[in-house]
Order: structure tokens, then C-alpha cells, then sequence
């Protein structure tokens, strides 16, 4: 159904290059290279909102990037990390597949 994740999306093995933008959001937060897993980029996303401390002090799972470059990459001033079909909807905007 339309909405539902693709497997390819979530598969966590899948090899993707950020574009110029999101890459050196990335490498921000400690990234030393331009192609990923998901699985890294979503643990350099983390790193990256954890470090500026972009949660909500009391909803602690809605991120706040609308004074951010997050915000400008992902195309939104906040986002709650329980909202997975969202989050890898605005993040796979930033990524270009790796034919491998
Ligand atoms: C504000 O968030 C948190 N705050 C706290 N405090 C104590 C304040 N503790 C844990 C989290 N937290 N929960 C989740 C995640 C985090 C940190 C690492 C951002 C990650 C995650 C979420 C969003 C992006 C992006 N852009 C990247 C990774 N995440 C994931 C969500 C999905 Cl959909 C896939 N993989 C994930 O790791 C979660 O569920």
C-alpha cells in the first residue's frame, strides 16, 4: 500500500550517498566519508541531534530544526522520531542509491 515503507528503504544494509548538503550535515557529526548504510546515516543523524541538542526538553522525542541546517535538509521545523514512514520519506529526499 502506498505509505508503506519499501523494503528497500529500511533495509538497513543498503548502500546510499547523501547529497552535498545532508553529507556534510553528516560529517557534522563525525561522518569521514560519502557512502553509507541507512544504517549509518540514521546513526550520524542521531549523533548529530543528540550533540545540538535539538530534542524537545519535554517531549523528548519530538526534534526541533527549524533554526538548523536539519531543518533546511529535511524540509520541516520539527519531526517526532516515533513517526518512522516519515523520517525515512524526508531522509530518502537527501540520498541517492549506490548500484552495487
Ligand atoms: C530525540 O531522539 C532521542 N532523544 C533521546 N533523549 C534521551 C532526549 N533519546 C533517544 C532518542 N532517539 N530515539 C530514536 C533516535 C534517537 C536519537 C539517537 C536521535 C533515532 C533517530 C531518530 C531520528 C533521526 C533523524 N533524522 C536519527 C536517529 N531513532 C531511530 C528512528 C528510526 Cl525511524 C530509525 N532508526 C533510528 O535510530 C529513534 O527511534
Amino acid at each position: 500500500a502506498d505509505g508503506e515503507l519499501s523494503a528497500e528503504t529500511t533495509n538497513e544494509n543498503k548502500l546510499v550517498r547523501p547529497k552535498v548538503e545532508f553529507c556534510s550535515l553528516l560529517q557534522h557529526a563525525g561522518a569521514t566519508k560519502d557512502v553509507f548504510t541507512m544504517k549509518e546515516v540514521m546513526f550520524y543523524l542521531g549523533q548529530y541531534i543528540m550533540q545540538k541538542q535539538l530534542y524537545d526538553p519535554k517531549q523528548q522525542h519530538i526534534v526541533h530544526c527549524a533554526q538548523d541546517a536539519l531543518g533546511r535538509v529535511l524540509g520541516v521545523d520539527s519531526f517526532s522520531v516515533k513517526e518512522p514512514r516519515v523520517l525515512f520519506a524526508m531522509i530518502t529526499k537527501n540520498l541517492v542509491a549506490v548500484k552495487n
